[in-house]
């Protein structure tokens, strides 16, 4: 329901029209009755209690007469509580069909966005914005227009109600709400302003509170460390900065709202003072004169921070349609969320030609030139510094980032001219930062085909290859056990467990091409040197790619590519690299050396 367009003010309204037109309209329609209600209906009823009183009071009328207005006035209070309950019921239930249909719209999108923008700080602020705040916001900015049309009518109502009586004090007050509502907007705009301003640091001591100092995986270094206290320290110091900025703008917005209501004050008192006049001439019954006076001043002392309020609101719904316009407006992955292809891609050759990449907004080359054939069948390694490039050609050959100068071809076509189901059967990764699921067992490494009904069967020969047979056993339901602590169930895993997982992973999916980036770094060494004699009897036929700071593996390669700083600088096998005496040889030796 959500296209790529313009998204303006009136979207506030019109979007949650076209999910729900019956609770939109009946929400508005009953916001301007009670507002009806609050003012008119309350003040007849008030009029004729008070003057069949005071006509008791005479003894002009017996006592049993006031029965009727009374019960009128409780009437009238008691449907506009009714509506007011009516209406918080209408709100709930217009939340729930607003996040019923915008959810699931919006992580659709999300879920297919190009993974360029998983790494900008930027849009994922965007994304996180939005995707939290949507509902909330778009549900603030109906009753803030409600809440406007509703002092619009409980205006006009009083000044309809005095209009023969005062004649002046109505266009006093018409001429006075103009500037009254554009104070209020402005206040309403300023507050927004400053959330904006604060925002950064909201997230800051955020990220301190629920990420450091609250989180899991923290746990050990917040104790080891004790550094505590050092980051309370920092989550104060930003939640002052925003607390500074948010109480400087609420100090003169309600310095701002008491102006407003003194002055809106003073006007119903001189509105009171000249009702006195017509209800000695008696051409106003003393019961009209309460009515008016009381709705006068309630409208008086409330006006203000009322439309205060709905402009914030608005000003921070507008904003949000700001965001929807430049959330629809990203980029999405065509066949994001398509699973790969059933039967896996035959592949024969992979070539990088002259390949030369920049990260977006990056001002260095993270590839420079790099150039390099893979045959199937054959087993490459690239090895290299921190920072020399390795992951970055693992992410252009798995299609995340598509903008590149030169050519990556498999079998001869362009890579960006395949399906991203194709590239997904192609291809089966273990990442140096994999994933953790909080499922069970069973389910982490089923995830690694999910074209096909993986068997338990299945699952057993892989973590037989991977040495996790007795961690299996060992867990209270073998593989059905959770893993992690969601469950109160739930085991957890060593770091080299939950590696050897993922690499379970990666051996159940099909594709014909491995890719391992330090697939065992997490590994004590003998679980390592088991795995590289299984890797060599499990990846004859396929096609592997290694990125291993770890060079005992990369003698099993049959091509290692050493980079630097983007740049392919030697290649060639262990012991021709060995004989080149190069940087190779160089980091080998100084990895031996450690073992001697
Ligand atoms: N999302 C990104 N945006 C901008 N620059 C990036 C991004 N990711 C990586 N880089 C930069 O690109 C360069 C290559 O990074 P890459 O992750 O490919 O290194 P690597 O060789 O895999 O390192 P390591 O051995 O530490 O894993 C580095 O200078 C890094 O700072």
């Amino acid at each position: 329901m959500l296209k790529t367009r313009k998204y303006k003010w009136i979207d506030i309204l019109r979007i949650p029209f076209e999910i729900s037109p019956l609770l939109l309209v009946a929400f508005v329609l009953l916001e301007l009755t009670q507002a009806l209600i609050s003012t008119f209906a309350i003040v007849f009823a008030t009029s004729f209690f008070v003057d069949t009183a005071f006509a008791v009071i005479a003894d002009e009328l017996i006592v049993s007469t006031v029965y009727a207005p009374l019960g009128a006035l409780l009437g009238v209070v008691a449907i506009s509580n009714i509506f007011d309950h009516l209406l918080g019921l209408l709100q709930s239930r217009l939340k729930i069909v607003i996040e019923f249909k915008l959810e699931p719209t919006i992580l659709d999108t999300r879920a297919s966005l190009k993974y360029k923008y998983i790494e900008d700080s930027d849009t994922c602020e965007l994304v996180e914005r939005l995707s939290e705040g949507i509902v909330e916001n778009m549900l603030n900015g109906v009753r803030a227009f409600t809440t406007v049309a509703r002092s619009i009518v409980s205006i006009a109502a009083i000044l309809s109600l005095i209009l023969t009586q005062v004649w002046w004090a109505t266009i006093l007050i018409a001429i006075l709400s103009i500037p009254l509502l554009w104070m209020s907007l402005k206040a309403g705009g300023k507050n927004y302003n400053a959330w904006m301003e604060a925002w950064p640091y909201e997230r800051r001591f955020s990220y301190y509170s629920d990420d450091i100092l609250t989180s899991r995986e923290a746990t050990q270094e917040r104790t080891l460390f004790g550094y505590a206290d050092y980051i309370v320290n920092l989550h104060g110091e930003h939640f002052e900065i925003a607390r500074k900025i948010q109480e400087k703008v609420a100090i003169r917005t309600k310095m701002a709202m008491e102006a407003t209501g003194i002055f809106m004050s003073v006007i119903a008192l001189l509105i009171s003072f000249t009702l006195i006049k017509p209800v000695i001439a008696g051409t106003l019954n003393p019961g009209m004169f309460m009515g008016i006076v009381a709705a006068v001043f309630t409208m008086a002392t409330s006006i203000g921070g009322t439309l205060q309020e709905a402009a914030k609101n608005l000003s921070y719904a507008k904003r949000c349609m700001d965001d929807l316009t430049a959330f629809m407006a990203l980029d999405l992955q065509e066949g994001a969320t398509d699973l790969p292809d059933k039967i896996p891609p035959v592949f024969e050759r992979l070539s990088f030609k002259n390949v030369w990449f920049k990260y977006p907004n990056a001002e260095n080359y993270a590839l420079r030139n790099v150039s390099f054939d893979i045959e199937v069948g054959n087993h490459f390694a690239f090895v290299g510094a921190n920072g020399s490039g390795k992951t970055t050609i693992i992410k252009l050959l798995t299609g995340l980032y598509d903008v590149y100068d030169g050519e990556i071809l498999i079998n001869g076509k362009e890579l960006r001219t395949y399906e991203a189901s194709t590239l997904k059967a192609m291809f089966s990764v273990v990442y140096q930062d994999f994933s953790r699921y909080e499922i069970s067992l069973a389910d982490n490494i089923a995830l690694g085909n999910t074209s096909e009904n993986v068997s338990i069967e299945d699952i057993h020969k892989v973590t037989d290859k991977v040495a996790l047979t007795d961690t299996i056993t060992n867990l209270k339901d073998g593989l059905r056990t959770p893993l992690g602590k969601i469950d109160k169930d739930g085991s957890d895993l060593s770091g080299g467990q939950w590696q050897k997982v993922a690499i379970a992973r990666s051996l159940i999916s099909p594709a014909p091409i491995k890719i391992l980036d330090e697939p065992t770094a997490a590994l004590d060494p003998i679980a390592e040197s088991r795995i590289y004699q299984e890797f060599e009897e499990l990846m004859r036929g396929k096609t592997t790619i290694f990125i291993s700071h770890r060079l005992g593996s990369t003698k099993l390669a049959n091509e290692i590519l050493v980079i630097e700083s983007g740049e392919i600088t030697e290649r060639g096998t262990h012991n021709k690299l060995i004989k080149m005496r190069g940087v190779y040889a160089k980091m080998f030796e100084l990895q031996r050396r450690w073992y001697e």
